[in-house]
């Protein structure tokens, strides 16, 4: 049974199941699923998985969602799956290491800036959907320009730009929760101009994906 999570709505049209209302979230029972809209940003993602999993056994977690693309990155229209996840919001402009404060400590290992999705979970999903793997990188703000997009980009060695997916991955390592995340790109990071964007194409790759992955969890 997976937990699926996407910041809007507008992410998901393609799932059917019953309606439920958990906390401040709304969601959706189907076969094979429990779906919650968690809002937009970090805190949103965050506090909805952990609120969901404290409250209710979670087996596996995925987070699916738009995204921008940075250059060279994956190609508009694109779905992947997205092996670790930077968030670059925390600290310095250069992060969280060089104030000495770990974002996140499990046993040994101190976790500052790089989050990393369940690699077994990830590269099960990259081969069964046919799927690249790519770096993520979160920040509450969006990148308005293309050079801050790009400097983003060559800092911190990522290809792809949201609002969620560090969060998400954090909370899944702090819960000991497998988890996953799907980002279909619909906009070139740093672009607002949105006749270059290609949403509905995303959001189609986004389904697709979904749908794919529903229907092998139901098969014997
Ligand atoms: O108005 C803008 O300039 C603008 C640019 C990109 C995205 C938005 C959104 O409101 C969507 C936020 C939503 O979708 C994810 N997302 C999609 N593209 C990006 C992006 O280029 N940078 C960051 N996040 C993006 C994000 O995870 C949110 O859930 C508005």
């Amino acid at each position: 049974m997976w937990l699926l999570l996407s910041p809007t709505r507008l992410e998901a049209p393609f799932l059917k199941g019953e309606p439920f209302a958990f906390l401040a979230w709304r969601g959706l029972k189907g076969k094979g699923f429990v779906y919650l809209e968690t809002g937009i940003g970090k805190v949103n993602a965050a506090m909805a998985l952990a609120a969901y999993a404290v409250r209710n056994p979670v087996e596996k977690a995925l987070l699916f969602g738009l995204a921008g693309a940075y250059p060279g990155g994956p190609s508009l229209g694109e779905a992947v799956l997205v092996g670790e996840e930077v968030e670059a919001d925390l600290g310095l402009k250069e992060g969280l290491a060089p104030l000495g404060f770990p974002a996140l400590v499990l046993g040994e290992r101190r976790y500052f800036n790089r989050f990393p999705l369940d690699p077994g979970l990830t590269q099960g999903l990259a081969q069964g959907l046919g799927l690249k793997v790519a770096v993520g990188l979160t920040r509450d703000l969006v990148s308005e320009t293309l050079e801050e997009a790009l400097a983003l980009a060559q800092r911190w060695g990522a290809s792809l730009e949201n609002m969620e997916g560090a969060a998400f991955a954090r909370a899944c390592l702090a819960l000991g929760v497998r988890g996953a995340e799907l980002r279909a790109l619909s906009n070139p990071a740093g672009v607002r101009d949105k006749a270059r964007w290609r949403t509905k194409e995303a959001l189609s790759a986004l389904a697709q994906a979904v749908r794919q992955l529903l229907a092998e969890e139901g098969a014997p």
